[in-house]
């Protein structure tokens, strides 16, 4: 049975019938959100999700129909599916189906729009319907549709930016001197993190979000697979006092940029100045920052995680399908991915102590031209297992890269250099 809306029916309107599909962290806080604030035009007619009577909750309306059967509920009256199930199989299928059958959808599933986004637009139109994702790059930062709508009218040359929470809120936690292993499990229970947190640690997450962003601001399709992530998990204390020696902190980095043509694309743990915004960003506040040929940097910032924030920026795209707003369609092309970016490093080494091991390293290094721009030791370290740090002034990855080929051959080494971008 399907509640009225008096206001709606005085205008000749009838609310849009929504299912959800998957009710878990993001799915039971838009189910919430529709209950408490009741939008205007909205109504939940179904929640489909597996085993679903340990899902059944009465605050989310009367008419509800709690399914487990996605081919009845795909078959049903509702007019949008709203995919929170995460993960491209099932979920990619169910949005196929619901898009074939003309209906609209809604996702926050980052990894399905970073690699099949640009198909799913198209079987939208094709059927008139209108896949909306807002929600599947950074939580709840409007960062789509500010992209969509508010720099349209830029030539977007470079993106900045935090992208996953569950990373910010290990690091931003360890950086306060937390342990790895507990702070991911508080993410994990908090609902941050991704159903295998590899996704999130690993910069898989951080990835599809930036190939997601760089085809909606730098109008580039490219191959999310094309973009090698660094994992968090190679960062430990020690680099967190290093850096703060060396006036920064270590956060979850995502950047791009497209310079003469060239598309440059990286994801990993990075140094960033104390005095950079991106460094205050603390527990899962995300940080987005755009920088375009006429207008400049913009900063988008605010929740990049949690079932809430998350639920802000699906409900506000089902509000918008609501009353009749269309993507704005961005043209777009493809690209190949490189990962050179001529930035300057930090490079952390453990070693077990011997003489000539600066020399030998700092001979690499200028084999390669690469200048050196610190060398940091700090005391209090066994000679048998010590940390020291060295900073090199702007050089290309590449360069860079060659330089430690060369220097992982050492004998000294107890462990590979640590090799981390610098953004200042
Ligand atoms: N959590 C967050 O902060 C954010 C999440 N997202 C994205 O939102 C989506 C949902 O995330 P989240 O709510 O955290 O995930 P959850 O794991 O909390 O919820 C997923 C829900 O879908 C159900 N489900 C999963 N697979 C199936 C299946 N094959 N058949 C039936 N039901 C299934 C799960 O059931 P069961 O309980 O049995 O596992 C669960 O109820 C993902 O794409 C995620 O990347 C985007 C931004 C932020
Ligand atoms: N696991 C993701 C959830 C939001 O996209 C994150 O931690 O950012």
């Amino acid at each position: 049975m399907v509640q009225s809306d008096p206001a709606l029916e005085s205008r000749g309107l009838r609310p849009l019938r929504i299912a959800i599909f998957g009710f878990g962290t993001v799915g039971s806080s838009v189910a919430r959100i529709v209950a408490e604030c009741k939008p205007e035009g909205l109504q939940l007619t179904h929640v489909f999700n597996r085993n679903v009577a340990r899902k059944r909750a009465d605050w989310a309306g009367p008419s509800v129909v709690w399914s487990e059967d996605a081919d009845a509920v795909l078959a049903s009256d509702a007019d949008v599916i709203v995919e929170l199930m995460g993960g491209l199989d099932p979920a990619g299928g169910f949005i196929r189906r619901a898009l074939e059958a003309g209906k609209s959808v809604v996702t926050a599933n980052k990894k399905l729009i970073a690699f099949h986004g640009v198909e799913l637009e198209r079987l939208a139109a094709r059927h008139g319907g209108h896949l909306k994702y807002g929600a599947a790059v950074a939580g709840g930062i409007p960062v789509i549709p500010g992209v969509e709508q508010g720099l349209a009218g830029d030539r977007i040359e470079k993106i900045e930016g935090i992208l996953n929470g569950t990373c910010n809120f290990i690091l931003s936690k360890m950086d306060a001197g937390a342990e790895y292993a507990p702070v991911l499990a508080e993410a994990q229970a908090k609902g941050y993190a991704e159903a295998d947190p590899t996704e999130d640690v690993g910069g898989f997450d951080a990835r599809a979000k930036l190939a997601i962003l760089m085809r909606l601001a730098m109008r580039v399709e490219v191959d999310p697979d094309e973009i090698v992530p660094r994992p968090i998990t190679e960062v430990t204390a020690v680099d967190f006092s290093y850096a703060r020696d060396l006036g920064c902190t270590i956060r979850q980095v995502a950047r791009a940029q497209k310079t003469n043509g060239n598309v440059a694309a990286t994801v990993g743990p990075t140094l960033i100045d104390l005095h950079s915004p991106m460094a205050w960003s603390r527990g899962t506040e995300n940080m987005v920052i755009l920088s375009g040929h006429y207008g400049g940097d913009v900063v988008f910032s605010g929740h990049g995680a949690g079932g809430h924030p998350t639920a802000v920026a699906v409900v506000s795209d089902l509000v918008a399908l609501a009353h009749g707003s269309r993507r704005v369609e961005i043209p777009s092309q493809k690209a190949k991915v490189e990962a050179e970016f001529d930035v300057p490093h930090y490079i952390r080494f453990l070693v077990n102590d011997r003489p000539g091991i600066v020399h030998e390293i700092t001979g690499a290094l200028a084999r390669e031209s690469i200048n050196i721009r610190a060398i940091v030791q700090k005391a209090g370290y066994p000679a048998n297992a010590l940390p020291f740090v060295v900073t090199v002034e702007p050089c290309k990855s590449s360069a860079l890269q060659r330089a430690l080929a060369s220097i992982r051959t050492m004998d000294c080494l107890l462990e590979p250099p640590l090799d981390l971008q610098m953004l200042e």
